[in-house]
Protein backbone atom coordinates (compact mmCIF):
# COMPACT_ATOMS: atom_id res chain seq x y z
CA UNK A 1 0.00 0.00 0.00
CA UNK A 2 1.49 3.64 -0.90
CA UNK A 3 1.22 6.37 1.02
CA UNK A 4 2.16 9.89 0.24
CA UNK A 5 2.82 12.18 2.95
CA UNK A 6 3.00 16.17 2.47
CA UNK A 7 4.33 18.28 5.16
CA UNK A 8 7.04 15.69 6.21
CA UNK A 9 9.34 18.31 6.85
CA UNK A 10 7.35 19.06 9.72
CA UNK A 11 6.07 18.35 13.24
CA UNK A 12 3.53 15.93 12.31
CA UNK A 13 5.56 14.37 9.10
CA UNK A 14 8.57 13.60 10.99
CA UNK A 15 6.22 11.31 13.26
CA UNK A 16 4.38 10.14 10.37
CA UNK A 17 7.40 8.80 8.27
CA UNK A 18 8.93 6.34 11.00
CA UNK A 19 5.34 5.15 12.42
CA UNK A 20 4.05 4.59 8.89
CA UNK A 21 7.41 2.09 8.08
CA UNK A 22 7.16 0.37 10.99
CA UNK A 23 5.40 -3.10 9.90
CA UNK A 24 6.14 -3.04 6.50
CA UNK A 25 3.04 -2.81 5.39
CA UNK A 26 3.21 1.21 4.05
CA UNK A 27 5.84 1.97 0.78
CA UNK A 28 6.55 5.48 2.08
CA UNK A 29 6.59 8.62 -0.39
CA UNK A 30 7.13 11.51 1.72
CA UNK A 31 7.24 15.13 0.27
CA UNK A 32 8.57 18.40 1.50
CA UNK A 33 9.51 22.05 0.54
CA UNK A 34 13.43 21.48 -0.66
CA UNK A 35 15.71 19.46 1.47
CA UNK A 36 15.07 16.20 2.95
CA UNK A 37 15.37 17.52 6.69
CA UNK A 38 14.14 14.31 8.94
CA UNK A 39 17.22 12.58 10.33
CA UNK A 40 16.44 9.03 8.62
CA UNK A 41 16.79 8.57 4.95
CA UNK A 42 16.71 4.95 4.07
CA UNK A 43 12.93 2.79 3.44
CA UNK A 44 11.24 5.28 2.05
CA UNK A 45 11.18 7.91 -1.13
CA UNK A 46 11.46 11.54 -0.86
CA UNK A 47 10.58 14.17 -3.49
CA UNK A 48 11.20 18.13 -2.75
CA UNK A 49 8.35 19.39 -4.43
CA UNK A 50 6.55 23.02 -3.74
CA UNK A 51 2.69 22.47 -3.34
CA UNK A 52 1.91 25.52 -4.71
CA UNK A 53 2.95 24.47 -8.13
CA UNK A 54 0.27 22.81 -9.68
CA UNK A 55 2.34 20.93 -12.54
CA UNK A 56 5.09 19.25 -9.66
CA UNK A 57 2.02 18.13 -7.75
CA UNK A 58 0.18 16.22 -10.58
CA UNK A 59 3.86 15.11 -11.66
CA UNK A 60 4.31 13.81 -7.97
CA UNK A 61 1.10 12.14 -8.00
CA UNK A 62 1.18 10.78 -11.56
CA UNK A 63 4.20 9.09 -10.97
CA UNK A 64 3.86 7.41 -7.67
CA UNK A 65 0.31 7.01 -7.33
CA UNK A 66 -0.38 6.92 -4.00
CA UNK A 67 -3.43 4.54 -2.61
CA UNK A 68 -3.48 7.37 0.09
CA UNK A 69 -2.28 10.65 0.79
CA UNK A 70 -1.96 12.01 3.90
CA UNK A 71 -1.89 16.03 3.38
CA UNK A 72 -0.51 17.54 6.48
CA UNK A 73 1.47 20.20 4.37
CA UNK A 74 0.54 23.80 5.60
CA UNK A 75 1.35 27.18 6.44
CA UNK A 76 0.67 26.58 9.64
CA UNK A 77 1.80 29.87 11.69
CA UNK A 78 -1.29 31.52 12.17
CA UNK A 79 0.00 35.07 12.49
CA UNK A 80 1.91 35.17 9.17
CA UNK A 81 -1.45 33.61 7.97
CA UNK A 82 -2.92 37.11 9.20
CA UNK A 83 -0.63 39.05 7.75
CA UNK A 84 -0.13 36.87 4.31
CA UNK A 85 -2.85 35.71 3.17
CA UNK A 86 -2.41 35.09 -0.07
CA UNK A 87 0.62 32.88 0.70
CA UNK A 88 -2.16 31.67 3.38
CA UNK A 89 -4.69 30.82 0.92
CA UNK A 90 -2.20 29.74 -2.33
CA UNK A 91 -0.90 27.04 0.31
CA UNK A 92 -3.49 26.12 2.36
CA UNK A 93 -6.20 26.10 -0.44
CA UNK A 94 -4.50 26.37 -3.25
CA UNK A 95 -2.07 23.40 -2.64
CA UNK A 96 -4.91 20.92 -0.96
CA UNK A 97 -7.11 21.90 -4.49
CA UNK A 98 -3.98 20.75 -6.46
CA UNK A 99 -3.62 17.78 -4.54
CA UNK A 100 -7.58 17.07 -4.49
CA UNK A 101 -7.49 16.91 -8.41
CA UNK A 102 -4.31 15.00 -8.55
CA UNK A 103 -5.66 12.43 -6.05
CA UNK A 104 -9.25 12.05 -7.90
CA UNK A 105 -7.12 10.51 -11.22
CA UNK A 106 -5.41 7.70 -8.82
CA UNK A 107 -8.86 7.23 -6.46
CA UNK A 108 -6.46 7.99 -3.73
CA UNK A 109 -7.80 7.60 -0.12
CA UNK A 110 -7.32 11.51 0.94
CA UNK A 111 -6.73 12.00 4.83
CA UNK A 112 -6.57 16.08 5.46
CA UNK A 113 -5.08 17.74 8.58
CA UNK A 114 -7.65 20.59 9.94
CA UNK A 115 -7.63 22.08 13.74
CA UNK A 116 -9.29 23.52 16.02
CA UNK A 117 -8.75 26.88 14.73
CA UNK A 118 -12.10 26.21 12.26
CA UNK A 119 -14.14 27.16 15.38
CA UNK A 120 -15.03 30.12 17.14
CA UNK A 121 -13.95 29.39 20.60
CA UNK A 122 -17.19 30.69 22.34
CA UNK A 123 -18.73 27.14 23.12
CA UNK A 124 -15.69 24.44 23.21
CA UNK A 125 -14.80 22.02 23.66
CA UNK A 126 -16.50 20.66 19.87
CA UNK A 127 -17.59 17.10 18.77
CA UNK A 128 -17.14 16.69 14.95
CA UNK A 129 -20.86 18.02 13.80
CA UNK A 130 -20.25 21.56 15.19
CA UNK A 131 -20.92 24.46 13.28
CA UNK A 132 -17.32 26.37 11.91
CA UNK A 133 -17.10 29.65 11.98
CA UNK A 134 -13.38 30.58 11.89
CA UNK A 135 -11.99 33.69 13.74
CA UNK A 136 -8.27 34.12 11.91
CA UNK A 137 -7.12 33.95 8.30
CA UNK A 138 -5.60 30.37 9.34
CA UNK A 139 -8.58 29.03 10.41
CA UNK A 140 -10.57 30.19 7.13
CA UNK A 141 -8.01 28.50 5.12
CA UNK A 142 -8.64 25.63 6.34
CA UNK A 143 -12.42 25.64 6.57
CA UNK A 144 -12.38 26.62 2.48
CA UNK A 145 -9.85 23.45 2.40
CA UNK A 146 -12.16 21.11 3.81
CA UNK A 147 -15.11 22.09 1.93
CA UNK A 148 -12.55 21.15 -1.10
CA UNK A 149 -11.98 17.73 0.19
CA UNK A 150 -15.68 17.13 1.03
CA UNK A 151 -17.25 18.13 -2.43
CA UNK A 152 -14.20 15.86 -4.24
CA UNK A 153 -15.08 13.04 -5.77
CA UNK A 154 -12.29 11.35 -3.31
CA UNK A 155 -12.95 9.02 -0.03
CA UNK A 156 -11.69 11.05 2.44
CA UNK A 157 -11.22 11.99 6.12
CA UNK A 158 -10.73 15.15 7.79
CA UNK A 159 -8.74 15.01 11.00
CA UNK A 160 -9.29 17.92 13.26
CA UNK A 161 -6.38 17.96 16.08
CA UNK A 162 -5.18 21.07 18.64
CA UNK A 163 -1.93 22.60 19.58
CA UNK A 164 0.17 20.03 18.96
CA UNK A 165 3.82 19.24 20.94
CA UNK A 166 6.57 17.20 20.21
CA UNK A 167 9.92 17.74 19.29
CA UNK A 168 11.23 18.10 15.28
CA UNK A 169 14.86 17.92 13.40
CA UNK A 170 15.71 21.08 12.78
CA UNK A 171 12.54 22.99 13.70
CA UNK A 172 11.03 25.80 11.84
CA UNK A 173 9.02 26.57 14.79
CA UNK A 174 9.38 25.72 18.17
CA UNK A 175 6.54 24.43 20.56
CA UNK A 176 4.91 25.19 23.85
CA UNK A 177 7.02 22.64 26.11
CA UNK A 178 10.30 23.46 24.24
CA UNK A 179 9.40 27.39 23.83
CA UNK A 180 8.88 27.25 27.76
CA UNK A 181 11.99 24.77 28.98
CA UNK A 182 14.39 26.66 26.66
CA UNK A 183 13.76 30.36 28.12
CA UNK A 184 13.36 29.20 31.86
CA UNK A 185 16.23 27.58 31.80
CA UNK A 186 18.04 30.48 30.26
CA UNK A 187 16.52 32.13 33.57
CA UNK A 188 14.03 34.19 31.18
CA UNK A 189 10.67 34.98 32.19
CA UNK A 190 7.92 33.68 29.76
CA UNK A 191 4.22 35.37 29.40
CA UNK A 192 1.47 32.63 29.00
CA UNK A 193 -2.11 33.01 29.08
CA UNK A 194 -4.54 31.54 30.68
CA UNK A 195 -7.65 32.61 29.16
CA UNK A 196 -7.61 30.09 26.22
CA UNK A 197 -8.86 26.38 26.56
CA UNK A 198 -6.95 23.45 24.80
CA UNK A 199 -6.85 20.07 24.26
CA UNK A 200 -3.14 19.39 23.63
CA UNK A 201 -2.23 17.13 20.98
CA UNK A 202 0.83 15.06 21.45
CA UNK A 203 2.12 14.69 18.16
CA UNK A 204 3.12 10.41 18.26
CA UNK A 205 -0.91 10.59 19.35
CA UNK A 206 -1.66 12.51 16.45
CA UNK A 207 0.34 10.29 13.83
CA UNK A 208 -1.06 7.18 15.65
CA UNK A 209 -4.80 8.33 14.84
CA UNK A 210 -3.68 9.12 11.16
CA UNK A 211 -2.51 5.19 10.99
CA UNK A 212 -5.85 4.07 12.29
CA UNK A 213 -7.65 5.72 9.93
CA UNK A 214 -5.29 4.23 7.13
CA UNK A 215 -5.00 1.47 8.04
CA UNK A 216 -9.14 1.32 8.24
CA UNK A 217 -9.65 3.68 5.58
CA UNK A 218 -12.24 5.28 7.78
CA UNK A 219 -14.02 7.95 6.23
CA UNK A 220 -15.60 11.41 7.31
CA UNK A 221 -14.46 14.19 10.60
CA UNK A 222 -12.50 12.50 13.61
CA UNK A 223 -11.27 14.81 16.09
CA UNK A 224 -7.72 13.62 16.96
CA UNK A 225 -6.26 15.43 20.22
CA UNK A 226 -5.53 15.25 23.44
CA UNK A 227 -8.27 14.87 26.21
CA UNK A 228 -7.32 17.06 28.99
CA UNK A 229 -8.68 20.18 28.58
CA UNK A 230 -5.59 22.53 29.82
CA UNK A 231 -4.65 26.41 29.61
CA UNK A 232 -1.32 27.20 27.98
CA UNK A 233 -0.38 28.53 31.46
CA UNK A 234 -1.41 25.19 33.07
CA UNK A 235 0.94 23.50 29.85
CA UNK A 236 3.83 25.93 30.92
CA UNK A 237 3.21 25.13 34.78
CA UNK A 238 3.52 21.54 34.08
CA UNK A 239 6.09 21.78 31.74
CA UNK A 240 8.49 23.92 34.36
CA UNK A 241 7.49 21.68 37.15
CA UNK A 242 8.35 18.58 35.06
CA UNK A 243 11.93 20.36 34.57
CA UNK A 244 12.17 21.04 37.56
CA UNK A 245 12.37 24.92 36.75
CA UNK A 246 11.76 28.11 38.60
CA UNK A 247 7.99 28.49 38.24
CA UNK A 248 7.98 32.20 39.36
CA UNK A 249 9.35 32.61 35.46
CA UNK A 250 6.06 31.76 34.11
CA UNK A 251 3.91 35.08 34.09
CA UNK A 252 -0.16 34.38 34.08
CA UNK A 253 -1.53 37.37 30.97
CA UNK A 254 -4.75 37.49 29.18
CA UNK A 255 -4.93 36.35 25.45
CA UNK A 256 -5.47 40.62 25.16
CA UNK A 257 -2.04 41.63 27.12
CA UNK A 258 -0.20 38.76 24.54
CA UNK A 259 -2.10 40.83 21.51
CA UNK A 260 -0.95 38.25 18.63
CA UNK A 261 -1.63 39.58 15.47
CA UNK A 262 -4.21 36.94 14.46
CA UNK A 263 -7.18 36.41 16.97
CA UNK A 264 -7.50 32.88 18.86
CA UNK A 265 -10.75 31.26 19.75
CA UNK A 266 -10.63 31.49 23.60
CA UNK A 267 -12.23 27.49 24.20
CA UNK A 268 -11.68 25.21 21.96
CA UNK A 269 -10.32 21.63 23.00
CA UNK A 270 -12.01 18.89 20.69
CA UNK A 271 -14.24 15.72 21.89
CA UNK A 272 -12.63 12.62 21.25
CA UNK A 273 -15.29 9.87 21.76
CA UNK A 274 -16.23 9.01 18.22
CA UNK A 275 -12.48 8.14 17.94
CA UNK A 276 -12.17 6.54 20.56
CA UNK A 277 -15.11 4.32 19.75
CA UNK A 278 -14.31 3.89 15.92
CA UNK A 279 -10.54 4.08 15.01
CA UNK A 280 -9.90 2.92 18.76
CA UNK A 281 -7.86 5.78 19.37
CA UNK A 282 -6.55 6.12 22.86
CA UNK A 283 -4.19 9.57 23.14
CA UNK A 284 -1.64 9.44 26.30
CA UNK A 285 -2.05 12.01 29.19
CA UNK A 286 0.08 15.58 29.26
CA UNK A 287 1.72 14.06 32.00
CA UNK A 288 3.03 11.31 29.73
CA UNK A 289 3.01 13.62 26.82
CA UNK A 290 5.84 15.57 28.59
CA UNK A 291 7.74 12.32 29.38
CA UNK A 292 7.91 11.21 25.76
CA UNK A 293 9.16 14.64 24.78
CA UNK A 294 11.48 14.98 27.45
CA UNK A 295 13.01 11.78 26.40
CA UNK A 296 13.56 12.94 22.57
CA UNK A 297 14.66 16.59 23.81
CA UNK A 298 18.28 16.76 23.24
CA UNK A 299 19.81 17.87 26.18
N1 LIG B 1 0.93 22.19 15.04
C1 LIG B 1 -0.28 22.38 15.51
O1 LIG B 1 -0.46 22.82 16.66
C2 LIG B 1 -1.46 22.06 14.68
C3 LIG B 1 -1.33 21.69 13.34
N2 LIG B 1 -2.46 21.45 12.59
C4 LIG B 1 -2.33 21.09 11.17
O2 LIG B 1 -1.65 19.84 11.08
C5 LIG B 1 -0.78 19.82 9.95
C6 LIG B 1 0.63 19.47 10.39
O3 LIG B 1 1.00 20.43 11.34
P1 LIG B 1 2.53 20.57 11.78
O4 LIG B 1 3.29 19.36 11.38
O5 LIG B 1 2.56 21.02 13.18
O6 LIG B 1 2.97 21.80 10.85
P2 LIG B 1 4.43 22.20 10.40
O7 LIG B 1 4.38 23.67 10.12
O8 LIG B 1 5.44 21.66 11.34
O9 LIG B 1 4.57 21.40 9.02
C7 LIG B 1 3.94 21.86 7.86
C8 LIG B 1 4.86 21.50 6.73
O10 LIG B 1 4.28 21.94 5.50
C9 LIG B 1 5.35 22.39 4.70
N3 LIG B 1 4.94 23.32 3.66
C10 LIG B 1 4.47 24.58 3.81
N4 LIG B 1 4.28 25.14 2.60
C11 LIG B 1 4.66 24.21 1.68
C12 LIG B 1 4.72 24.20 0.25
N5 LIG B 1 4.35 25.26 -0.46
N6 LIG B 1 5.17 23.09 -0.36
C13 LIG B 1 5.57 22.01 0.36
N7 LIG B 1 5.53 21.95 1.70
C14 LIG B 1 5.08 23.05 2.34
C15 LIG B 1 6.31 23.08 5.65
O11 LIG B 1 7.57 23.16 5.03
P3 LIG B 1 8.80 23.88 5.75
O12 LIG B 1 9.20 22.97 6.87
O13 LIG B 1 9.83 23.98 4.68
O14 LIG B 1 8.30 25.22 6.23
C16 LIG B 1 6.24 22.19 6.87
O15 LIG B 1 7.25 21.23 6.90
C17 LIG B 1 -0.92 21.19 9.29
O16 LIG B 1 -1.84 21.08 8.21
C18 LIG B 1 -1.50 22.07 10.40
O17 LIG B 1 -2.31 23.11 9.86
C19 LIG B 1 -3.72 21.54 13.12
C20 LIG B 1 -3.89 21.90 14.44
C21 LIG B 1 -2.78 22.15 15.31
C1 LIG C 1 3.90 32.92 21.62
C2 LIG C 1 3.05 32.75 22.86
C3 LIG C 1 2.00 31.87 22.88
N1 LIG C 1 1.26 31.73 23.99
C4 LIG C 1 0.13 30.82 24.02
C5 LIG C 1 -0.95 31.19 23.03
C6 LIG C 1 -1.44 29.86 22.47
O1 LIG C 1 -2.58 29.42 23.20
C7 LIG C 1 -0.30 28.90 22.75
C8 LIG C 1 0.43 28.55 21.47
O2 LIG C 1 0.75 29.79 20.90
P1 LIG C 1 1.21 29.86 19.39
O3 LIG C 1 0.93 31.23 18.91
O4 LIG C 1 2.56 29.30 19.28
O5 LIG C 1 0.29 28.81 18.72
P2 LIG C 1 -1.11 29.02 18.04
O6 LIG C 1 -0.90 29.69 16.72
O7 LIG C 1 -2.08 29.62 18.95
O8 LIG C 1 -1.41 27.47 17.88
C9 LIG C 1 -2.20 27.05 16.84
O9 LIG C 1 -1.39 26.48 15.83
C10 LIG C 1 -2.16 26.16 14.70
C11 LIG C 1 -1.29 25.45 13.70
C12 LIG C 1 -3.39 25.37 15.03
O10 LIG C 1 -3.92 24.70 14.15
C13 LIG C 1 -4.07 25.55 16.35
O11 LIG C 1 -4.65 24.30 16.76
C14 LIG C 1 -3.12 26.00 17.41
O12 LIG C 1 -2.32 24.93 17.85
O13 LIG C 1 0.62 29.54 23.63
C15 LIG C 1 1.54 32.45 25.15
O14 LIG C 1 0.83 32.27 26.15
N2 LIG C 1 2.58 33.31 25.16
C16 LIG C 1 3.35 33.50 24.05
O15 LIG C 1 4.28 34.33 24.10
Amino acid sequence: MKVLITGSNGLLGQHLIPLFLQDGKYDVIATGRGPNRFPLRDKYTYEAVNLRDAGSVKQLVEKHKPDIIIHGGAMSQVDDCEKNKDACWDTNVGATRYLVHAAESCNAFFIFLSTDFVFDGLQGPYSEDATVNPINYYGTSKVAAERLVINSKLQWAIVRTVLVYGVVADPHRNNMITWVKNNLQQGKKVKVVDDQWRTPTLCHDLAQGCLLIADKKAAGFFNISGNEILTPYDMAIQTAEYFKLDTSLVEKISAKTLAQPAARPAKTGLLIDKAAKELGYQPRSFAEGLEIVAGEIKP
